[in-house]
């Protein structure tokens, strides 16, 4: 959603909160993919999961569906469509998941997205803690060997 004022943007506060982050645009509203664009910059140092959906998808499709019977304005159909490739783009550029949705007619792919990123969610936390343990250890570990008993031990001597 983009607040009443497209200037205001989330504090860092609610960003560093989060756990992970779903970046909802309409393809049918082009402030709201250029509110998001600025939202991403915010958070583009940081390690947060993040999920882009472009939703309205099923807009599209309507346009497609009725060139022919309506006088269609091309230029909106071919704005519609670009924005939706614009949503790609931006994915790229945060290397995160991206979908398009029509989350008021179809309810499982939204379902979908929540599941994907409560996974990157998950990674997140598993390698945030592994790094800490890292961290703690420092270079305590650098020199220690991994010990993992193997088969071959139980063949070893008793004394
Ligand atoms: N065509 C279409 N309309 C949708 C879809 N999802 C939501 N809408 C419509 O978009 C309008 C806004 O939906 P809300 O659920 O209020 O979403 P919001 O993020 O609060 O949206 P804003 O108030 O516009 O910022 C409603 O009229 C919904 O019916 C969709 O997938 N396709």
């Amino acid at each position: 959603m983009v607040p009443a004022h497209a200037d205001d943007l989330p504090p860092p506060e609610t960003i560093n909160w989060a756990d992970g982050l779903l970046l909802v645009y309409s393809i049918t509203d082009r402030r709201s993919i250029a509110y998001l664009k600025r939202v991403g910059s915010l958070i583009a140092d940081s390690d947060i999961p993040v999920y882009i959906i472009g939703n309205k998808n099923d807009m599209v499709c309507k346009l497609n569906n009725e060139t022919g019977s309506v006088a269609l304005d091309l230029a909106v159909e071919t704005d519609l469509v670009g924005r939706a490739e614009e949503g790609a783009i931006l994915a790229r550029n945060f290397d995160c998941g991206f979908s398009e949705v029509a989350a008021a007619e179809m309810v499982a792919p939204v379902a979908v997205v929540f599941q994907e990123l409560c996974r990157a969610v998950l990674a997140a936390r598993r390698k945030s803690k592994h790094s800490l343990l890292e961290r703690m250890l420092g270079t305590r570990t650098s020199n220690l060997r991994l010990y993992a008993r193997g088969k071959s031990d139980s063949a070893l001597p008793k004394d």
